[in-house]
């Protein structure tokens, strides 16, 4: 067996819980309810961004109670770093983009070099209308894109790093039902 790396059980017993299991449902719900007014009746496509996204796709497309298609892109720019660095597109959305309404979602928008990236190349590829989602964003003036602002936010955070609700702690603990910050973070 491979044992888990030492610090992993120790950061979480250190973290500061920033949002409990029930305040993120909250948050989901209201997301799910402005989404549904927008884009109800046109046929989307949900874009997971893989990794991070994955919980709260699985979490908002449950509620979402309108016909839609699920799949996934996954561009990653963290690489189980707490600090990101270049953009690597690992797959791209497998599916016709053009003239289709679009949502993606992901776990956080914290630079925004991802989403900006992921924006960019919807928009190339002729999208009919673009939607974003993102559970958490957090706050500071490190921006790279200040122009592009997701449309749906659940919650935002002070500019400390965090992980649970898909987000990572060196590759673990996407599968926390809150959102905790590392100690000294
Ligand atoms: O706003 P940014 O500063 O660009 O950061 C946000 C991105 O960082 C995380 O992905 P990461 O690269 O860690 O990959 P992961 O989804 O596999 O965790 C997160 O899921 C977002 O996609
Ligand atoms: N896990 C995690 N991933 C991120 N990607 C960008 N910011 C963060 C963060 O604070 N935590």
């Amino acid at each position: 067996m491979t044992p888990v790396p030492g610090d992993i059980q120790q950061v979480m017993d250190e973290a500061d819980c920033l949002f409990s299991e029930s305040q993120i449902e909250v948050a989901i719900d209201r997301m799910a309810k402005e989404i549904s007014n927008d884009i109800s009746g046109k046929n989307p496509i949900v874009f997971s961004v893989m990794n991070g996204g994955l919980v709260l796709t699985g979490k908002l497309v449950t509620k979402l109670g309108f016909p839609l298609e699920v799949s996934y892109l996954h561009a990653t720019r963290y690489r189980n770093e707490t600090r990101g660095s270049e953009l690597d597109w690992k797959a791209f959305p497998a599916q016709q983009l053009k003239d289709r309404t679009i949502l993606i979602v992901d776990d956080i928008y914290d630079e925004g070099a991802t989403l900006g990236a992921i924006v960019d190349h919807c928009r190339t590829e002729q999208v009919g209308d673009l939607h974003v989602a993102v559970l958490l964003n957090k706050l500071h003036d490190r921006k790279a894109r200040p122009d592009i602002l997701p449309d749906y936010i659940g919650l935002e955070c002070e500019d400390r790093f965090v992980f649970g609700f898909g987000m990572d702690y060196k590759g673990y603990w996407r599968n926390a039902p809150g959102i905790y910050a590392v100690k000294g973070m």
